[in-house]
């Protein structure tokens, strides 16, 4: 025992395994008493044992004491018990004593000598130390019970071998293993005791709780209909297998990763050593590969031991690596010697080669990828055959078009698109046919495949789409034209095909194909490198889709587009869309009638007809689309300012936000740019204050908006309503007006600014519109030049000769220079106007017209029109009338030579319509500085 003291290690293991032993007899108190755990152990502690069981007498030969341990077939020195049924402290003694009968020891124990007493105590109370006090009253009850029934023989020899040789690791072993074993003994006694206790008293209490047959009767059938009125209205079900299988498998998964089972871990040999191989606990050790052994123990004997383990689970093993199965077997034999287990008897070991799951599956796996894969494409392939749509392969080929159900998805109705009264009358006639396609084929009429509606972007095309399904009430089929295009060959066509295999069966029905553009571009004569062969062919089948259409068919085929001009002319000849309907941006009228449409949805209890007509006047060239923004954005400024209706002065700002963009409030601008932006808009103000023809102006402002805008100023076209075309002097009068910035900087600083260059290009623009389309210049004459972008050939080749691009290089230059002049005669006139206005500007920022009005006196040109009647006149009476005369008016250059005397006007050959679109793109209301 002293030995023992001085070695630290061994105190602890020592002191751990009776702990265990110890917190053992707890729990096992805790268990049932109808579990005879410790027979169960002693039953598997058999099969440790190779060799057949030994008769009574030889068995008690060896628990005397006498050295027969080294024979074949006999159980080493101290692990005999495990050997053998019989244990030093189990019930079963040959003697057939039972523990407790008297105070004489039992059979193979004798009593302890008051020496060996005192070491027991030392080991016991040392281990007790530190203890809580149940378990140490367990340990108390150990001793007492080895006190009053004697020590078993083993224990005894092996306490007389460490005080004689010493102690050694075998001896340390042995020893706790057997006062473990003893104190293990004590609690299974007394269960086995309360057991025997219980036995006797249940039998009396089942007689006196068993409810007779009737009693039985009445409950069961009070049970049934308990059980009927609880299952009354829960639904029936059905039991499916596919469903069940998968559920069932799901579920497992589930559990599996909520509780995931272990059924091995991983210890080192020496928890191996100490905790089983020790204390013969190992049924069989499994070499696995020749690096990991597998650890397989008796489950009863761990399960008596180790209530709590994991090895107590059935299929639970232990493992551990090694460097070689050489050394393994060598540390095995050599423990087994230090226990002096006989060689017939040692733990059997076993090799196994073992592949893993995971290597199989991961070698196996490409294959069975790539084999899944082609069957897949193969049934995917077969699938879009089947259904006739030709999908083909991941149904690339199955057209993307979005099917609206007339009943449900498309409630828009003509009442909805305001305005383009032309363009809905044209429309009608389909919806007509395809409501009442009798009424035209009776008289033999043939109704177009289709339109074609082009126009700007927003101006209402894909609107007017819908609105025709919403009247015919037929299904709409709506698809890009850019949803046609992949990157692989043949798709596109294939779509175009299922697209109208689709249509056909849906009959009647409308496809709307947006932005046909995308693959109705025309047809390239000679084509470089064919990448545009994917295109065509689709086209091509776009064609050829609408060539098949049976007269019959009530198929309506409509395209919007906003560039008419590039389609093919193949796409364009009767028979395929033979309608060609344009979309233009709303005139004002058409703007009032929109805004009419868009502020149903808001809530503003502002005049309705005065709110319509004026935030239509304030909002020239806008799209359908502009305008229903700026409702919306209206509603949105409303809502910041925690307005309860939409007022006048958030649509103002709503317009101001959709043209200029938001407020610039971070950008920093020094003093001196300011005055600059100041000056340079007071230039602009006070042209389009006196200059006759031009616009006249609505507000100006310094406030930085958007990206790079430092300052604008807000006109409306002249006249008040929308232009249709301009005439000589009142271009000549915008462009020196659109100078106005610049020239109002060179009066007023030293130095000028880059600010101006916008304003440049559109003088520069309208200039040589003039001389090169309009025919507004004597020198150059009635001819038109297509710029590059009009035509292919003219940007390759210039469509004049060097000597004219001379000349219209001096003439542009010339009608510049002299909207310079005109615009610089102004502004020193009226340089004194023009300091009050920047001034003013400096300070308040934001000038309107009214400001203008306080500051310079009210215009001296009548304003007419729409501008008149929702901003107010503010000019002196004039005559308004459309004839105007060469150099009338203050502020007005004289046209100098070189210029028609009379263009425009009413008089003179009227400039093409087209004039007033240049000018649009020229010159927008808005100058930016
Ligand atoms: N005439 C109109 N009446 C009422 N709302 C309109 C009208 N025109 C356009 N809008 C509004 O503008 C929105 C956009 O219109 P739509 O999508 O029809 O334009 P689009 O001409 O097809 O444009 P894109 O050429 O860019 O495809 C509509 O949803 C609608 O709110």
């Amino acid at each position: 025992m002293t030995t023992l003291l001085r070695r630290p290690q061994n105190v602890a293991r020592a002191s751990r395994q009776l702990v265990e032993a110890a917190a053992l007899s707890r729990t096992l108190a805790r268990r049932p008493a109808s579990i005879p755990r410790p027979l169960y152990a002693y039953a598997r502690s058999r099969q440790y044992a190779t060799q057949p069981e030994k008769p009574d007498g030889e068995q008690n030969e060896a628990n005397s004491g006498k050295k027969v341990d080294k024979a074949p077939g006999s159980a080493a020195k101290g692990m005999e018990h495990l050997y053998s049924q019989s244990s030093p402290m189990s019930g079963n003694q040959p003697g057939g004593k039972k523990p407790g009968d008297d105070d004489s020891p039992l059979a193979g124990m004798s009593k302890l000598s008051a020496q060996e007493e005192k070491a027991l105590e030392d080991v016991f109370a040392l281990v007790k130390k530190g203890m809580p006090t149940s378990m140490a009253d367990d340990i108390d009850k150990a001793l007492t019970r080895i006190k009053k029934e004697g020590m078993p023989q083993e224990l005894r020899e092996t306490i007389k071998e460490c005080t004689d040789e010493g102690m050694s690791p075998a001896r340390a072993a042995k020893l706790w293993r057997l006062t473990t074993q003893m104190a293990r003994h004590t609690v299974e006694s007394e269960i086995k005791e309360k057991q025997k206790a219980a036995e006797s008293e249940g039998p009396k209490q089942q007689t006196s709780e068993a409810p007779g047959p009737g009693s039985k009767e009445e409950g069961g059938k009070k049970k049934g209909s308990r059980t009927e009125e609880m299952f009354k209205g829960v639904p029936e079900i059905k039991f499916d297998l596919s469903n069940f299988l998968v559920s069932a498998f799901v579920a497992y998964l589930l559990y599996r990763l909520v509780v995931p089972t272990e059924n091995s871990r991983e210890i080192t040999w020496q928890e191996f050593r100490n905790t089983f191989f020790d204390k013969g606990l190992v049924e069989k050790l499994i070499v696995v590969n020749g690096n990991r052994v597998r650890v397989y123990l008796h489950r009863e004997s761990v399960a008596g031991m180790y209530p709590d383990s994991p090895a107590a689970q059935p299929g639970f093993y232990y493992y551990f690596s090694i460097g070689s199965v050489e050394a393994f077997e060598r540390r095995v034999d050599e423990a087994q010697n230090e226990l002096d287990i006989p060689s017939n008897e040692r733990i059997p070991i076993s090799y196994h080669e073992e592949g893993s799951w995971f290597n199989t599956i991961l070698a196996f796996g490409p294959t069975l990828l790539f084999i899944g894969a082609i069957f897949y494409l193969s049934r995917r392939a077969a699938g879009g055959a089947g259904g006739g749509g030709g999908g083909g392969i991941f149904g690339m080929g199955k057209s993307r078009a979005k099917k609206f159900n007339h009943e449900t998805d498309i409630k828009v109705k003509f009442a909805d698109v305001a305005g383009m009264d032309e363009a809905k009358m044209e429309i009608m006639e389909f919806v007509s046919f395809l409501k009442e396609p009798g009424v035209y084929q009776k008289l033999g009429a043939k109704i177009p495949r289709g339109a074609i509606l082009s126009g700007p972007p927003g101006t209402g095309k894909t609107l007017l789409a819908k609105a025709t399904a919403g009247e015919s009430g037929v299904p709409f089929f709506s698809v890009s034209g850019s949803e046609f295009v992949e990157m692989f060959v043949g798709v596109g066509p294939s779509r175009v095909r299922d697209l109208f295999a689709n249509a056909r069966k849906n009959t009647p029905c409308i496809i709307f194909i947006d932005e046909i553009d995308a693959i109705g571009k025309a047809r390239a004569k000679q084509s470089f490198g064919g990448g545009n062969d994917e295109r065509e062919s689709t086209l091509n089948q776009i064609l050829t889709e609408m060539d098949g259409f049976n007269t019959a068919e009530q198929v309506v085929v409509l395209a919007g587009t906003n560039r008419a001009d590039v389609l093919d002319k193949a796409l364009m000849r009767p028979g395929r869309f033979d309608r060609h309907i344009s979309i233009e941006r709303p005139t004002m009228e058409g703007r009032k009638q929109i805004f009419a449409v868009h502020l149903k949805k808001i809530v503003t209890h502002e005049d309705l007809e005065y709110l319509q007509g004026r935030i239509a006047s304030l909002t020239p060239g806008f799209s359908g689309a502009d305008i229903a923004n700026v409702v919306n954005e209206a509603a949105l400024v409303a809502a910041r300012d925690k307005a309860d209706s939409v007022k006048m002065i958030h649509f103002e700002r709503a317009i101001e936000r959709v043209i200029g963009g938001l407020e610039n409030k971070t950008l920093v601008i020094t003093p001196e740019e300011k005055k600059t932006i100041a000056y340079h808009e007071a230039g602009h103000a006070i042209c389009g204050w006196y200059f006759k023809y031009a616009d006249p102006l609505l507000k100006v402002s310094i406030i930085p908006r958007g990206s790079g805008v430092l300052g604008y100023a807000q006109y409306l076209p002249a006249g008040g309503g929308d232009l249709v075309l301009m005439n000589v002097k009142q271009m000549m009068d915008r462009m020196a007006m659109t100078l106005g910035g610049r020239v109002s900087e060179e009066l007023h600083f030293d130095t000028v600014t880059s600010g101006a260059s916008d304003d440049f290009n559109k003088v520069t623009r309208t200039a040589t519109s003039m001389v090169t389309k309009w025919g507004m210049s004597a020198k150059i004459g009635y001819i038109y030049y297509p710029d590059s972008s009009e035509s292919q050939e003219t940007q390759l080749h210039k469509p004049f000769s060097e000597s004219t691009a001379q000349a219209i290089d001096a003439e542009v230059k010339r009608i510049v220079d002299e909207a310079y002049i005109q615009c610089k005669q102004l502004l020193q006139e009226k340089n004194k106007e023009v300091i009050l206005v920047a001034e003013e500007l400096l300070s308040k920022e934001v000038l309107d017209r009214n400001d203008l009005v306080r500051i310079l006196g009210p215009r001296q040109w009548e304003e007419r029109g729409e501008f008149a009647k929702y901003f107010g006149g503010g000019g002196a009476a004039q005559p308004a009338g459309p004839e105007v005369k060469p150099g009338e008016g203050e502020g007005e250059a004289a046209p100098q030579g070189g210029l028609p005397p009379v263009l425009g006007g009413g008089e003179g050959p009227a400039p093409a319509p087209t004039m007033y679109k240049a000018w649009e793109e020229a010159g927008r209301a808005w100058k930016r500085l």
